[in-house]
C-alpha cells in the first residue's frame, strides 16, 4: 500500500453522520490531508452504501442500540472501524472478538472517549486509585445524551476498581445507613457514579479520592466536540495497522 496522504487518501465511511458527533467526523475527515469521506450513512440507510462507496474505515457514532449490528456488518465485509459510540459491556466486546476471529485481517478500535484530556483523566485517576479507598465519580453531560452514566465514567470507574483490586485495596466505608433511591448514584464495580445532565454542557468528569484530611481531584471538560476529532482521525490512520480488537486510545496512545 502506498503512503497515505493527499495523493492517496483513507476512504472514510461515517455512520451516525447527521448526529452531534458524526457531523463533526465529516468535517474533520473531510479537512484532514490524508483522509476522505466517501460515504454517510444515517438511520434507516443502507449499510451497503459504504462497501459500494469503496469504504476503507467506518467511524460510528450512533447509539448504543444501532451500534453492534452496524460492526457486525462492517467486519463481515472486511471494513475497519473505529467505534466512539457508548455501551460496550465485555460480553459486547467478547462478541466483536468472535466476529473478528473469522477476519482477522480487519481492525477495530473501540474507545469511551477520543479526547486527549479525557485519557489522560483516566489514567491518572487508574494510578491514584492504588493509595486511596474512597472515590466517586461524577460525569456532566449536555441533556441530549441517550445513556447514563456515560461510557467513559462507567470505563473511569472500571479501571479504578481493578487498580484497586490489584493493590489489595477495599472500597472505603462510609456511614450511610439510609439513602432516597439514588441518592448515592450509580455502583459500577463498587464505585459511585454520579450523572448529570443540562444544557450548555458538553461532556465533563471528575474523579474525586478522599482521605483523613485531604481530596484530589481529577477534572478534564470537553467544551466543544471538536476536542474529540484528533483522536478520531488518530484512530483511523492506526486502525488499519492494528488487526484485531484494541479498546481504548490510550493503548494508540501508547500511554
Ligand atoms: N467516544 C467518544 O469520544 C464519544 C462518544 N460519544 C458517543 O457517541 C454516540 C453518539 O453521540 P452523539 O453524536 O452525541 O448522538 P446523536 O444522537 O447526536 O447522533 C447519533 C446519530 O446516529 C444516528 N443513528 C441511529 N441509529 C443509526 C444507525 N443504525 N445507522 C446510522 N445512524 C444511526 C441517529 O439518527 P436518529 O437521530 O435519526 O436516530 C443520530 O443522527 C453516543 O453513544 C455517545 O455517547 C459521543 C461523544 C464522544
Ligand atoms: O454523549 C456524549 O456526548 C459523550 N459520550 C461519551 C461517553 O458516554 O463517555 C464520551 C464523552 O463523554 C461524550
Amino acid at each position: 500500500m502506498n503512503a497515505r496522504g493527499e495523493d492517496n487518501p483513507i476512504r472514510v465511511g461515517v455512520l451516525g453522520a447527521q448526529g452531534l458527533m458524526g457531523a463533526q467526523v465529516v468535517k474533520a475527515a473531510g479537512e484532514a490531508p490524508d483522509t476522505t469521506v466517501v460515504a454517510t450513512v444515517d438511520a434507516g440507510d443502507d449499510l451497503a452504501r459504504l462497501t459500494g462507496a469503496g469504504a476503507e474505515v467506518v467511524v460510528d457514532f450512533t447509539h448504543p442500540d444501532a451500534v453492534m449490528g452496524n460492526l457486525e456488518w462492517a467486519v463481515a465485509n472486511g471494513l475497519h472501524a473505529v467505534v466512539g459510540t457508548t455501551g460496550f459491556t465485555d460480553e459486547r466486546l467478547a462478541q466483536v472478538r468472535s466476529w473478528l476471529s473469522a477476519k482477522p485481517e480487519v481492525g477495530v478500535l473501540i474507545a469511551p472517549n477520543f479526547a486527549l484530556g479525557a485519557v489522560l483523566a483516566m489514567r491518572f485517576a487508574q494510578q491514584a486509585a492504588r493509595f486511596y479507598d474512597s472515590v466517586e465519580v461524577i460525569e456532566l453531560h449536555h441533556n441530549r445524551k441517550a445513556d447514563a452514566p456515560s461510557g467513559t465514567a462507567a470505563h473511569t470507574a472500571r479501571l479504578i476498581s481493578q487498580a484497586r483490586r490489584e493493590a489489595g485495596r477495599k472500597p472505603g466505608a462510609d456511614a450511610t445507613t439510609s439513602e432516597l433511591d439514588g441518592a448515592r448514584g450509580a455502583r459500577v464495580d463498587d464505585v459511585h457514579v454520579h450523572s448529570v445532565r443540562l444544557p450548555g454542557l458538553v461532556a465533563h468528569e471528575e474523579i474525586l479520592f478522599g482521605q483523613e484530611g485531604e481530596t484530589l481531584t481529577i477534572r478534564h471538560d470537553s467544551m466543544d466536540r471538536t476536542s474529540f476529532m484528533p483522536g478520531v482521525l488518530l484512530g483511523v490512520r492506526e486502525v488499519l495497522k492494528r488487526p484485531g480488537l484494541t479498546v481504548g486510545l490510550e493503548n494508540v496512545l501508547d500511554l
